[in-house]
Order: structure tokens, then C-alpha cells, then sequence
């Protein structure tokens, strides 16, 4: 019979949980990217939501600020990058901006550029994955975030609103905020987020976070009562007011003050925690898993066909079969895939 390790070797500790913490060192040096997109109307509080939830002015206001401005006739998609550092860790932000969506009579397809924007990242990502030569580490802009502004209307979603979350929802975890809720009452904002709840589940909208069979008990708990809080009805400031003799970020009126940190009055801090401190790790697990692996599957699939027909047989990637590639998912990125 043979001898077990126990029996053999004196038990001594050896050290291998240490892995953890070699792991962790090697992270925390390389530091954490995060990509983020903001889609919805302008004046819907975007930049300032960014800015509150980050702590740090990150993104300007991009509309118009006189009358005399020209409205935007096209989604212009504006990418801005920071660094931001917190305990030694640091994150490198790319926060993406999509002024101009909705602004128009005429709103039709005026979310292709930003699905276009979403897939050329997947693809930009899988062409560096697939060249011989690879860098160490691949630089990562796919999106791993979609906050949705959703207008404080108190009736429901717009019909382009439910147009636009089926398309994004395919390709990026979309986390849906009512923007400005301090515009709603209490018992408004109840029932426009019932409302709106009710829709994502008649249109079978499937919006983040998404339930796992390798989830815990824990997990699969936390993500039930985040799923209960879907919209977020948010508030931002960049203003520091003081309440009770306290600093606070929030929002002076005339008749009081909205301390956008209190869940009593939004659930900003809701969405923060649920953003960096439950579910940030997860985003960018669940793009790459999820979202880009299906984008990547289906891509390959189209060049390993394309190539049957050419000839190409089962060769390595090639120069060529790079161009095609790119000529593929321009195609499918055209055929809306
Ligand atoms: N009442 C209220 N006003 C807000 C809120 N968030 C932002 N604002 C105000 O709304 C105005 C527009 O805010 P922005 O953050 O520039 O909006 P935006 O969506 O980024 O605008 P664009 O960059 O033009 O797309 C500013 O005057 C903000 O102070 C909010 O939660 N409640």
C-alpha cells in the first residue's frame, strides 16, 4: 500500500498559502484597468455622477453651455484616462463619454456608435491576442461597465431607452441608474422604479449582475438584493456642504439639503459599493468571460469559415488572416452581429 504524505514527512508547514499573498504583490505592482461608458441625455448628471462616485474631478461637463451652441447632431464618443490611487492600489480609469445620445428629434440608430465603439474594443483586444508576437500584457479597453441614465420622468422608459438596453445589454454589463432622483418624491421614485423593473422583465432586458452557477450562498444573496435596488436612483455632487457640522458632498436648495452619502436620501452609496468594493472584480471577469468570449467565439468562427472557402485551412494567424480579421468584424460589427 502506498504511503501518504503524513505518514512519510513530518508534518511541517511548507508554505504554498503564501501564493495569495505573491499573487496579490504581483497585481497591486502591475496595478488594475477599469473601463467604464456613460450613455444617456445630456444635462442627466453623467459627469458629475463620474466625479462623486470617484472622488475626484475626473470628467467636464461636455453641453452646451449657451443657447447659441450648436446641438450635437451625432454621438460624438469621448474617451478621457486617469490614474487614481487608493492604499497603494492603483486604477486606471478610462471613462467614456457618449454626449449626444437621445438629444435629437430623430433619435433613430443614434446608439451605433456607441455598440460600434463597445465591439471595436473586443476586436482591437482579440487582434493583439492573435498576432504572433504578442505583448506581455495586452492593453484592455473593452468596456467593462455601462452606466445607463435613465431621465427622472416618473412615467416609464422611453421607447428608445428599451431599444438601446437590448442592444447593449448583448455586448457590456449595463448597470441602469435613474439619474437625477432628487427630482422625484419618495413615493415617485418607488413607483417609476417598479415601473421600470417591470419592463426590464416584460422585455426581457438582462441587466448586471448576472447569476453564476460558481456563486456562493453569499454571493448569490448580495446579488439578489442588488437586483431588488435596480435602478439605482442617484444623486451627484461635487460640492462639499456641511450638515450637522459635518462635510458632505451634496446638493443645497431652497428648502434643504440632499446629503447625496445618506441612503435615506438616494442610493449613490449603493451604487458606489456595488461599482468598487463588491463588484468590481466581476465586471471585468464577466466582460472577459462573458461578453467577449462570445464576441471572440463567433469572430473566429466567421475567419475559420471564411478561410474553409478561401483555403486557408487550419494555419496560424498570419498577416493576412489578420487584415481578414479586421475585415470580419467590421463586417459583423456593420451586420450589427
Ligand atoms: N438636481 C440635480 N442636478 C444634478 C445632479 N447631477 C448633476 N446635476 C446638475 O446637472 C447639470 C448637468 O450635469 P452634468 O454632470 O454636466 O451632466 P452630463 O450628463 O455630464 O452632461 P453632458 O456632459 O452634456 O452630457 C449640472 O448643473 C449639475 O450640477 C443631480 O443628481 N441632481
Amino acid at each position: 500500500m502506498a504511503a501518504t504524505a503524513n505518514s512519510v514527512y513530518p508534518k511541517s508547514y511548507v508554505g504554498f498559502d503564501s501564493i495569495t499573498s505573491q499573487i496579490e504583490k504581483k497585481l497591486v505592482k502591475r496595478g488594475f484597468q477599469f473601463n467604464i461608458i456613460c450613455v444617456g441625455q445630456t444635462g442627466l448628471g453623467k459627469s458629475t455622477l463620474i466625479n462623486t462616485i470617484f472622488a475626484s474631478h475626473l470628467m467636464d461637463s461636455k453641453g452646451r453651455l449657451s443657447p447659441e451652441e450648436p446641438i450635437r447632431s451625432t454621438t460624438e464618443i469621448q474617451a478621457v484616462s486617469h490614474i487614481i490611487e487608493e492604499n497603494g492600489v492603483r486604477l486606471r480609469l478610462n471613462i467614456v463619454d457618449t454626449p449626444g445620445y437621445g438629444d435629437l428629434i430623430n433619435n433613430e440608430r443614434c446608439w451605433d456608435p456607441i455598440v460600434k465603439y463597445i465591439k471595436d474594443q473586443h476586436s482591437a483586444y482579440l487582434r493583439k491576442e492573435l498576432t504572433a508576437q504578442r505583448e506581455r500584457y495586452l492593453q484592455d479597453t473593452r468596456i467593462h461597465c455601462c452606466l445607463f441614465f435613465i431621465q427622472p420622468s416618473g412615467h416609464a422608459l422611453k421607447p428608445i431607452d428599451i431599444v438601446v438596453l437590448k442592444k447593449l445589454s448583448e455586448f457590456v454589463n449595463v448597470v441602469p441608474v435613474i439619474a437625477k432622483s432628487d427630482s422625484l418624491t419618495l413615493e415617485e421614485r418607488a413607483a417609476f422604479k417598479e415601473r421600470i423593473k417591470e419592463e426590464f422583465a416584460f422585455h426581457n432586458l438582462r441587466m448586471y449582475p448576472y447569476d453564476n452557477e460558481e456563486h456562493d450562498q453569499e454571493e448569490v444573496a448580495l446579488n439578489a438584493s442588488i437586483k431588488n435596488i435596480l435602478p439605482f436612483a442617484v444623486v451627484g455632487s461635487e460640492k462639499t456642504i456641511v450638515v450637522a457640522g459635518k462635510q458632505v458632498r451634496g446638493r443645497q436648495n431652497r428648502w434643504g439639503v440632499i446629503n447625496v452619502e445618506d441612503e435615506n436620501h438616494c442610493e449613490f452609496v449603493y451604487l458606489r459599493n456595488f461599482l468598487t468594493r463588491t463588484h468590481l472584480q466581476d465586471l471585468i471577469e464577466t466582460t472577459s468571460q462573458i461578453h467577449y468570449e462570445s464576441f471572440r467565439a463567433k469572430q473566429l468562427l466567421a475567419l475559420k469559415e471564411s478561410s474553409a472557402v478561401g483555403g486557408h485551412g487550419s494555419r496560424p494567424i498570419s498577416p493576412s488572416a489578420d487584415r481578414e480579421l479586421s475585415r470580419n468584424s467590421q463586417r459583423m460589427t456593420m451586420n450589427g452581429y
